[in-house]
This record gives structure tokens, sequence and C-alpha cells, in this order.
């Protein structure tokens, strides 16, 4: 087992260029399926394991998929034939339920493994579930798969989501590209991945309108064709490395981002007195004295995401005075606490409020990521700790961080990955 070795206490310097959005390029991979001809180049596609999993399942259902290059994908699939992803890296990951709304959009039919992903909380799909028997479809669970089947074809529907669901915003809009008649959403989630998955839609020939609003329209259209896409950079692997620029008062130019994707996050740090200088495509961070605590409610987007609350959560505890977090979306997501107290962190955890009172210091530990983003709320506290903290469980922090030692290095960070 792997394991990420760091010695705390360096500030970082120098550049770093983010990678793809995860949680937009796992969505544009299941979304490849619903193409009838043509073939696809896909850039800037994080080089993580959640990607690799995708890349297997596509060729498990008879895709013929390439490499072409860093973060770069060639991929034909008119050898998809088959409705079914049953395998082990369908149950790997969360957004295998893409897999749903393509297969179902394609063959009228689907049948998925139930997916996994983080473990943050219940995380349940009843409103992908309403959205695909809103278009007729009739779903059922059996033996751990989840089995959608429509004899006449996925039709146009007016769907009221009851949460605003990333998931199931993205899986109604797949299963709605070629269903006849017009869908609605309404209640829809604004993320940046949702509204990239909609523009890779556009490029292949849907007609959808209003993404990036909670109003999303899709005209169902006949055919789709391949095309080439790149995926916008990713907003939570740009905050992650805001905050350890932060936390380590260092001094971090991140370059291929969208400022305005970070903007809950940069408005957070300038309330705690970090200096954050956005340019075109690129952000600075800077830090020279220690932050001040702040209160954060994680939100949908445009509030503070819920994937960087973890992160958020370290640079709390050594910041100055006391701060509060609500976690409003995920029961589940303070699992990491525990571990941070091993490094001497001051956490009380009730329900879904953590109080965190700074502390100056916190001392490197043996701690284990408890999932993805709890692993980088992690790696930010040995960065910034007293000694040496050894991170076990690291496969967490791989589904969704490229190259995350190599990065920090080249940052100064003293980190290695050993057996
Ligand atoms: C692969 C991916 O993109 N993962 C992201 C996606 O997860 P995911 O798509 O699973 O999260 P959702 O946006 O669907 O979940 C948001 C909230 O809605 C609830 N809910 C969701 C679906 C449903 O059918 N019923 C229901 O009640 C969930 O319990 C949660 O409280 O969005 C989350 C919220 O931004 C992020 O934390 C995850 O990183
Ligand atoms: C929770 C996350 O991922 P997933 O939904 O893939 O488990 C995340 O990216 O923070």
């Amino acid at each position: 087992m792997e394991k990420l070795v760091i010695e705390g206490g360096i500030p970082l310097k120098g550049e770093v260029v983010i990678g793809g959005a995860k949680n937009a390029a796992v969505a544009i991979l299941p979304a490849v399926i619903l193409a009838d001809k043509g073939e696809f180049v896909i850039e800037n596609l994080p080089q993580i394991e959640d990607i690799k999993c995708l890349e297997e399942i596509l060729k498990s259902l008879g895709a013929n998929v390439e490499e072409v290059g860093e973060g770069a994908l060639k991929i034909d699939v008119k050898g998809v034939k088959d409705f079914r992803a049953l395998s082990e890296e369908v149950k790997k990951m969360r957004a295998s339920y893409y897999l749903l709304g393509s297969l179902l959009a394609k063959f009228g039919r689907a049948e998925v493994a139930f997916p996994g992903g983080c473990p943050i909380g219940v995380r349940p799909i009843d409103q992908h579930i309403k959205g695909f028997e809103a278009m007729g479809a009739k779903v059922t669970i059996e033996h751990g798969v989840i089995k959608a089947y429509t004899e006449s074809g996925l039709k146009g529907a007016h769907i009221f989501l009851d949460v605003v669901s990333v998931g199931a915003t993205i899986n109604i809009m797949l299963a709605a590209t070629k269903a006849e008649g017009v869908t609605i959403i309404e209640n829809a989630a604004k993320e940046p991945h949702v509204v990239d998955v909609a523009n890779f839609l556009n490029s292949m020939g849907a007609k959808i309108k209003g993404a990036g609003t909670d109003v999303i329209k899709i005209y169902g259209v006949k055919e789709l064709e391949a095309c080439n896409y790149s995926v916008i950079p990713d907003q939570i692997e740009a905050g992650t490395y805001m905050v350890a620029a932060a936390a380590t008062q260092g001094d971090v130019v991140l370059k291929n981002v969208i400022p305005k994707h970070l903007e809950s996050i940069t408005a957070k740090l300038l309330e705690m007195g970090v200096i954050v200088e956005e340019g075109e495509d690129t952000v600075r961070v800077y830090c020279k004295k220690r932050p001040k605590g702040v209160n954060i409610k994680t939100l949908p987007y445009p509030g503070f995401p819920t994937d960087l609350q973890q992160p958020m959560s370290t640079l709390c505890t050594i910041a100055e005075g006391v701060s509060i977090i609500n976690e409003s979306i995920w029961e589940g997501r303070f699992k990491h606490c525990d571990e941070l107290k091993r490094m001497g962190a001051k956490i009380k955890v009730e329900g879904r409020i953590a109080v965190i009172e700074g502390i100056d210091k916190l001392s490197g530990a043996e701690v284990a990521a408890t999932d993805l983003r709890g692993g980088a709320a992690l790696v930010v506290a040995g960065l910034v700790a007293d000694g040496v903290t050894e991170i076990t469980n690291i496969r967490h922090i791989d589904r969704g961080y490229e190259k995350i030692e190599y990065k920090l290095q080249k940052l100064g960070a003293k980190i290695k990955r050993v057996k």
C-alpha cells in the first residue's frame, strides 16, 4: 500500500498548472457513448484514477480509446453495443451513474451497477430516477444493479428537482439529449461542470439552453456526432492549492484557471486576510501573516463548494480565533476531523457543524485519508505541520488529484510517495 510522507513547515512558492475538472470530465466520458458517428479528441482530461476507471469502462462497453498525449484521448464509440455496465470499475467511482443517462438515451435501456465514490453521507439517486421515470422509463433496482428500460423511447418532460443535484441535473440532461420533444429541468444545479457538460453536448449537436441557470431546457435531437473538446480547469483542485498556499504562508501562482469559478473561495480567503490577485487565467495567492478564522456554510454553486470544505477546515485549524463550518450538503463530511485532531487540531463536530479553535501549529502524525477531499485536507495539514506526517489510504486522493506529489514538490514541498 502506498502512502504520502510529508515534512512540513515549508512555505509553498512558485507556479502550479491546474488540470482539467474531475467532475466535468467524469460526465463527459460517459456522454461520448451518445455519438452516432465520428471520432472524439478530448483534451485537458485530469490524469486521475476516476478517469482511468472510465477509460476501462468505455473499453469494456466496446469503445476504442487511445491516448494521444498528456490528458488527451481519442475515442470512437461505434463498437459500443452493450447497455450493461456491471464491472468492478463501475462500483469504484461515483460518476459511473452517468452511464445510466447515456446508455438509456442510446439504447432505450441501461443496466448499471450501483456507483461507489466518497463515503461522505447517504448518496441517494432518487432524483435521477424521478427524472428518467418522468421521461417514460421504468426503473428498478435488483441485486445492486440499477435497471432502466423504455419500450417506446424517452419523451421530453417537465421535471422539478426536489433538491439541487449536480448528478441528477447532468444525468437528466444526458438522457434528454435524444428524447422526443422538450425536457425542462427546474431547480437545476448551476456548477461550472454542469455548464461544461452542456457545452460538450452542444458541441456534439445537442440543443441545450440555460445551463448555468436554474432552468435548463433540452430540445431532443435525432442524431449526435463526435467532436473535439477541451475540459474546463478544475475549480476544486485550484481551490485546494489556494488553501495550501495560504496555510503555508507561501506565494503561489495558479495557471490554467477560470477566476470566476473561484470567486467564493477567493472571497473567503480575502476575509481571512489572505491576498488573492486575479489575472485572466491565473490567480496568485500569498499570505504573510497568520490568517483569521471565518464562518463557512457549504452551498450549491455559486455558494462555497462542499468539495473544498475539508481542505478549508485545515486552514481554519491554524487560523487566529474560532471558525464555524456548516456542511449543508453532506452529513458525513467531517470524518477527516478525527485525523486532524491526531495532529493537534482543536475541533468539535456536532452533526453538520464543526467548531474549530485555531492553534499556532499542527504537529506531524500518522493519519489516514477518509475520502478524497478529506485526504487533500490532510495533505494541507502535513504541509504546515511541525515534523513528519504520513498519510495512508491515498487511493482516495488519487481518485481526484493528478500528480499531487510532483506538483507540490515543484512548489518546494518535501513530499514523497512511498510503498
Ligand atoms: C462526480 C461528482 O460530480 N460529484 C460531485 C457531485 O456529487 P453528487 O452528484 O452525488 O451530488 P448531488 O449534487 O447530487 O447531491 C447534492 C445533495 O442532494 C442530495 N440528493 C442528490 C441526488 C438525489 O437523487 N437525491 C438527493 O437527495 C444529496 O444527498 C446531497 O445532499 O456533486 C456534489 C455536490 O456538489 C459534490 O460534492 C461531488 O463532488
Ligand atoms: C465527493 C467527490 O467526488 P465523488 O462524487 O466522485 O465521490 C469530490 O469530488 O469531492
